[in-house]
């Protein structure tokens, strides 16, 4: 039975090499992919992952019919065994619709990839109908890590390396603290408590280090 299946995960959890590697062994055993992609950090129309590898891909436009665009490749003569769909936090909820008619009514399988939440801990659009919809929902297996070590389980968002909570749910960027506006990705604990890395050096209090009386009033 064809699936929709969505890889789900924090930021730098290894999603694009995940879809790239997919990719890779089915077109090594002759299989055509139609790749998608909205607002990857290597540019318009590409499917990057920070391992180095990239390929091309159908940059998804608001408005965009993802299911037109297949059936009519389809009617073309072109082939799709199988659909690959990064950065799907991007795509509006009725794209996501469209890459569940692309399994039940073409039969074929589409693999999503992207992270769930956003910097405030609030589900994408995209990624809550990937939730409602998805046959399956799949973590991935290399955890990201916390700077205390846990398993990263949120993306914040950085400035000068501090955490912030409000601005646009989407602002492409990377894990990387010397840019200006970057993201970190943090356990629950530190993401509640806006303790990242950088602050965490800088010694900012935080519940973390208050006495236990202060925090028990907090
Ligand atoms: N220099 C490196 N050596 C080994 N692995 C790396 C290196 N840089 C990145 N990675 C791996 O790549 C992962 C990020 O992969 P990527 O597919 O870009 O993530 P995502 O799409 O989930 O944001 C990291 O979690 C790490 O496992
Ligand atoms: C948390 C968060 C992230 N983004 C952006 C930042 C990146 O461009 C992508 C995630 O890409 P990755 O391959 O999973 O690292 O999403 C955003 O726009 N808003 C956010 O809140």
């Amino acid at each position: 039975m064809p699936e929709l299946v969505f890889f789900s995960g924090t930021m730098d959890c290894g999603k694009s090499t995940l879809a790239l590697q997919i990719e890779h062994n089915r077109s090594a055993r002759g299989l055509q992919g139609m790749i998608f992609t909205r607002d990857d950090r290597a540019g318009e129309g590409k499917l990057s992952s920070r391992l180095g590898l990239v390929t091309d891909a159908v940059e998804v436009e608001d408005d965009q019919d993802v299911y037109a665009y297949v059936v009519d490749h389809l009617s073309r003569g072109g082939r799709a065994d199988y659909v690959i769909a990064d950065e799907a936090q991007f795509l509006a909820p009725e794209q996501i619709d469209q890459l569940a008619r692309v399994v039940d009514d073409l039969g074929i399988d589409v693999f999503a990839f992207g992270i769930t939440t956003d910097f405030r801990s609030k589900l994408f659009p995209g990624s809550q109908r990937l939730v409602e919809l998805a046959d399956r929902v799949e973590v991935l297996q290399v955890e990201a890590l916390c700077w205390c070590g846990a398993r990263a389980t949120h993306n914040a968002r950085t400035i000068g390396g501090h955490m912030v909570v409000e601005g646009a749910q989407v602002v492409v960027g990377d894990v990387d603290q010397s840019e200006d506006i970057g993201y970190e990705v943090l356990c629950r604990r530190h993401h509640r408590r806006r303790t990242t890395a950088a602050s965490a050096r800088a010694g900012v209090l935080s519940p973390d280090v208050l006495p236990v009386d202060a925090v028990s009033r907090t």
